[in-house]
């Protein structure tokens, strides 16, 4: 825990009310808010002032998190008493490989279901819902391995991640003329963003010829078709060249500026510490810390189970073993389930990060 669990002199008191201002500070304060400050800008001052401490509630937060467990077999992968995220901030969510992270974002977004907890968006239970449905509701997330579909063009991909597409139902598609003015839409939508994302020139490409770096940006660009308000990112800087990673960083920290909700998962400390506003650590399914990016490393518990890890160091003969075997199963559960994993099946480095 930090030497100063309170920093800046706030109170645990002056947390948890929602209604969307930031306690503790008033304008015209030194530190505080001014009448032109963004709503981003706010996330980020009352996460500045929250204490360092694990379910610590947040001013506005748009998920809640409540007794969240997740079992394999003897396995808890996940065992969350209390998190909530708080609204237009940046949280990311780190921990060594195995410590539930990708778990976790199945669960909240409908990927997975829990054996106990509820969880919520703006009030509103997220429980029980299909993916689809969690979408609609606003809360979308990536992959770690992207899901982009090789075989369809770059422009095809942006189009399925579309919400309320017309032509999909079978009454709609009788009636041409409704969702041909939606398809149009969509697809001036989506061309939009793949100008964001500097991928228009590759409309017409087949997904499947993309760079890593390149189907990260797809996967981003496509979430952002339906809209959503809180956007979940799985590594979403994981084998991505070096060359990309700045931009990348830049779409992420645009997503706050547009007044989203950003959660992401990453190994790479550099970034979290770059681009987080606020940080959730967990190992062993359970969240063993939370506070600012700079309260991390100085949190005992936190070096103990992942920074202090060896992990930048070669792997020995038997972590390589470990890999192998690891990768060896995941192929076979792949086989056995028809090939349709999620990516928490993929192996595990034993240095505890992906770096
Ligand atoms: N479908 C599954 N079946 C069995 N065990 C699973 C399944 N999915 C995850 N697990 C196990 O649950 C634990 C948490 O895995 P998870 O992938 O959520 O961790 P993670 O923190 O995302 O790790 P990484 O950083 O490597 O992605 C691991 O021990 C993993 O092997």
């Amino acid at each position: 825990m930090p030497a100063d669990p309170t920093p800046h002199g706030a109170t645990a008191s002056g947390a948890g009310t929602s209604g969307g201002s930031p306690q503790g500070y008033r304008p015209g304060q030194e530190g505080g808010w001014a009448s032109g400050d963004t709503p981003q800008r706010l996330a980020q001052i009352a996460l500045r002032d929250l204490p360092w401490e694990i379910g610590v509630a947040k001013p506005d937060p748009a998920v809640v998190v409540d007794g969240v467990t997740r079992t394999f077999g003897g396995l808890t992968a996940v065992s969350v008493d209390h998190l909530e995220i708080q609204r237009g901030g940046i949280t990311g969510l780190i921990g060594p490989n195995g410590a539930g992270k990708t778990t976790l974002f199945n669960l909240l977004t409908g990927f997975d279901q829990p054996d106990t907890g509820t969880w919520s968006f703006n009030g509103k239970s997220l429980g029980k819902l299909s993916p689809h449905q969690v979408a609609r509701m606003g809360v979308v997330r990536t992959f770690q391995l992207t899901k982009a579909l090789s075989r369809l063009t770059v422009l095809q991909n942006m189009l399925l991640g579309a919400q309320d597409q017309k032509g999909e139902s079978f009454f709609r598609a009788l009636v041409p003329g409704t969702w041909r003015a939606q398809e149009k839409a969509n697809t001036e939508k989506a061309m939009d963003l793949l100008q964001r994302f500097k991928l228009d020139t590759k409309k017409d490409d087949f997904a499947g010829t993309l760079s890593g770096g390149q189907r990260k940006l797809l996967e981003m660009a496509r979430a952002l078709m339906s809209d959503p308000q809180v956007v979940m990112l799985d590594e979403p800087m994981a084998g991505v060249n070096p060359a990309l990673t700045q931009s990348l960083l830049g779409h992420v920290k645009d997503l706050r500026e547009q007044g989203m909700t950003v959660i992401f998962v990453e190994h790479d400390m550099d970034v979290v510490r770059d681009i987080s506003d606020w940080v959730v650590v967990m190992s062993a399914g359970k969240i063993i810390a939370e506070g600012p990016p700079e309260s991390i490393s100085q949190n005992q518990a936190v070096v103990d189970a992942y920074l202090g890890a060896h992990h930048d160091a070669p792997l020995s003969a038997e972590e390589e073993d470990q890999v192998l075997a690891e990768a060896e199963e995941t192929i076979a559960r792949q086989e056995r389930s028809g090939g349709d994993v999620l990516s928490s099946d993929r192996p595990k480095n034993p240095k505890g990060t992906d770096r």
